[in-house]
């Protein structure tokens, strides 16, 4: 298996730009399955496997895709003739059951797999299957698929309440919502930047949403789709990696593409530890040279603290002086990175959902796994100020969610290189 290998020490400088968001396409690509008519052409697509999963998922249905190359892909869904997801492809990413809200409003029914994607909490699907269930779809839960059905052939609006603002239930729901008859209305509806995409795409494409962006969406049924040009959002969590990363080394970085308003609870906090973060055009810079502070960080849905970006910015706390607190609302299950931290000598005390941080001079390169994808990333930035060699296992975590990120980082003068685990081999 291979390992990314960081030798710490280096101050980043430099330029990196952020790819489109991983969040935003998928469920983009999900909503590519809605038109009967016309291509879609995504632009600013992320070279990522979770892309090539979903991507896989969508030709295994039936639909065209097409990559012309620079980011760009051409989606066709016109001759989609089956409406069972494979299980094996749906395990692979969490946003893979995204494709029911399609498939129901498209065709009246769909069977998809459980939905795999980061371990970081138990992430049921209740909340998608009642909403499904009050646009008049029936549900059948079998030991390693969900069917849904809707017994007329075509959902019909309602009013969904959501008990909490589900990131993934919302843009299912819309999906499902934008093809039903009348009009339906999602309360506590996610807020996030991902979701003013989807909904942004699915207007392109014909559709009826409004107010997305804000807790009550309301959508009203349209008869037919069709395909539409979308360029995807830059990514506000690989964009906000890279900005830690320059606070945590003192450096200077230039993130190009990276979009203010949506990293602002990221930069309030970033400024609050003691670096600076400039405006500058379709860019945000982050410069530091002094000190840096503690923080009192929780994490909440949008326009809260992105759980996202918890981990990163767990690392820089943890090389910062004085005692800092984490606490993690969204998911129970999301401080896995603080026993890799530990092994690297940081000081750590986890209290229920909150993480007491007590920052340490120096951290210690040491063999580390990449447990979730943001705690890969968490241990990249960790990585870069530890002394000596730091060793990070299950890399195929950081590359969900992360293109090219040895090389990018290495552009930045970082100390980086992918290998194969020698000793792995050896007992091959
Ligand atoms: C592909 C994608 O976009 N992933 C993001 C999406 O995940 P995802 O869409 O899975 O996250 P949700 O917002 O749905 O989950 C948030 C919380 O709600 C709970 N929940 C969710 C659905 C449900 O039916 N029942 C339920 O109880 C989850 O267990 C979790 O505790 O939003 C999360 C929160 O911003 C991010 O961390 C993920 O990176
Ligand atoms: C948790 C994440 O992704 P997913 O929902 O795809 O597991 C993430 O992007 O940090």
């Amino acid at each position: 298996m291979a390992l990314i290998v960081v030798q710490g020490g280096q101050r980043l400088e430099g330029t990196v730009r952020a790819y489109g968001a991983k969040n935003a396409v998928l469920p983009i690509l999900a909503a590519t399955l809605l038109p009967e008519s016309g291509a879609s052409l995504l632009d600013q697509v992320p070279p990522l496997s979770d892309v090539y999963h979903l991507r896989g998922i969508l030709d295994a249905l039936g639909c065209v895709t097409e990559e012309l190359g620079d980011g760009k892909l051409r989606l066709t869904a016109q001759h989609v003739d089956t409406t069972e997801a494979p299980t094996e492809l749906v395990s692979k990413l969490r946003a893979s059951f995204l494709v029911m809200g399609p498939l129901l409003a498209r065709f009246g029914k769909a069977r998809v797999g459980m939905p795999g994607g980061c371990s970081i909490g138990s992430r049921p699907i209740d909340l998608h299957l009642e909403g499904f269930a009050a646009l008049g779809a029936e549900i059948e839960i079998g030991e390693t698929f969900i069917e849904a059905t809707a017994p007329t052939g075509r959902l019909k609006g309602a009013s969904i309440p959501l008990r909490f603002a589900s990131v993934g239930a919302t843009q299912n729901l819309m999906m499902a919502a934008v093809l039903a008859e009348g009009k339906t209305v999602i309360e506590n509806a996610a807020c996030e930047p991902e979701i003013v995409d989807l909904a942004d795409f699915l207007n392109a494409m014909g559709a009826d949403v409004r107010d997305a962006g804000t807790a009550t969406m309301t959508i009203y049924g349209v008869d037919s789709l069709r395909g539409a040009n979308h360029s995807i959002i830059p990514d506000r969590i690989e964009a906000g990696t890279f900005l830690v990363a320059g606070a945590i080394t003192g450096g200077n970085v230039l993130v190009e593409g990276a979009q203010a308003q949506h990293l602002r609870p990221v930069i309030e906090k970033l400024r609050e530890a003691g670096a600076q973060i400039t405006e500058e055009k379709n860019a945000l810079r982050v410069v530091r040279t002094g000190r840096l502070r503690p923080l009192d960080v929780t994490t909440g849905v949008h326009p809260g603290y992105p759980t996202d970006m918890q981990a990163q910015m767990s690392a820089l706390l943890a090389v910062t002086p004085g005692t800092s607190y984490v606490t993690e609302t969204v998911f129970e299950n999301r401080f896995q990175h603080f026993d890799e931290l530990a092994l690297m000598g940081a000081n750590v005390r986890i209290d229920g959902r909150t993480a007491v941080v007590t920052g340490v001079n120096r951290l210690q390169g040491a063999d580390v796994t990449a447990t979730d994808l943001r705690a890969g990333a968490a241990m990249i930035l960790a990585g870069l100020v530890a002394e000596g060699e730091t060793r990070i296992h299950a890399i195929h975590h950081i590359e969900r969610g992360y293109v090219d990120v040895v090389e990018r980082f290495r552009a930045l003068g970082a100390d980086l290189r992918k290998t194969e685990d020698v000793r792995e081999l050896q007992l091959k």
